[in-house]
């Protein structure tokens, strides 16, 4: 679904994102795990066409997100860190706003339909203003799935979130996964996130991949070491250490 090759962005002689290849299939949940200024957003950035590369390629289902940027936006979904609606629209204004902007067919069916399957239905007439930062993210990921996207981009989307709204993203998550095989790229810098939710994952760090693979390997991969804590630690600990061990599958 999204092949990654050689991407790369560089700011004024500062590499952000140097250099990265990696694979994410069809249907799977990958948590793209890093530290604060690590790249996350940056490649995030890339890949949904915000930002161009300085070199390298990226294509997600065989469209390269640069030359076919038309098409590719037109099947992804992105909920960005933070997530901009009207406050003092409800939030079916702010979601009929974006859908008939972006050309959603049947955009009011589509809005209600949405709504429904996110729980949120019975807010639809409540101004945004009088949310949670959790029911804010939950439209914002509504927005994101409108046009029915094959891929959903997420940035940290549940930074500031406390463990009751954490858990319930993540859920949703799970449901969107399990329910339309929509592909989802979970930017994080949660373990705990990934632990409970992503198939795969890949670390970066400075900029660099430092690993990919399925949780199911790096656990036969690690298998002495207890948990996934110790293996992203151990990992971090030979970049800093100058080893710049690369793990892949
Ligand atoms: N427009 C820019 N110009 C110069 N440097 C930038 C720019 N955008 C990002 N950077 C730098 O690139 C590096 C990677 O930033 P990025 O936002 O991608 O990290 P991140 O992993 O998403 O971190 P966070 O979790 O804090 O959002 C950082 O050192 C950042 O300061």
């Amino acid at each position: 679904m999204l092949v990654i090759n050689s991407l790369t962005k560089n700011y004024d002689g500062f590499t952000a994102v140097d250099n990265l290849s990696f694979k994410v299939g069809e249907g799977e949940i990958f948590g793209f795990l890093g530290h604060n200024g690590a790249g996350k957003t940056t490649t995030i950035s890339m890949l949904v066409s915000l930002i161009r590369p300085s070199s390298g390629t990226a294509e997600i289902a065989g469209y390269d997100v640069v030359k076919d940027n038309l098409k590719v936006r037109s099947i992804l979904g992105y909920l960005p860190e933070n997530v901009n609606l009207y406050s003092n629209l409800t939030a079916f204004e702010n979601l009929y706003f974006f859908g008939s902007l972006s050309g959603v067919e049947n955009v009011e069916k589509r809005i209600n339909e949405v709504l429904k399957d996110l729980e949120m239905h019975s807010w639809k007439d409540t101004k945004v203003r009088e949310f949670s930062k959790g029911m804010r993210q939950r439209i914002g990921i509504a927005q994101a799935l409108l046009h029915k996207p094959r891929i959903l981009f997420l940035d940290e989307p549940t930074s500031g979130l406390d463990p009751q709204g954490t858990k319930s993203i993540r859920d949703l998550l799970l449901y969107i996964n399990n329910n339309w095989n929509t592909t989802i790229f979970l930017n994080t810098h949660l373990l705990s996130e990934v632990k409970k939710i992503c198939s795969s994952i890949g670390i970066i760090s400075h900029g660099q991949l430092l690993m990919t693979d399925s949780l199911i390997n790096i656990k036969k991969k690690f298998g002495s070491e207890k948990s996934l804590e110790d293996i992203y630690f151990r990992i971090e600990g030979d970049q800093n250490n100058g080893k710049n061990t690369v793990y892949s599958i």
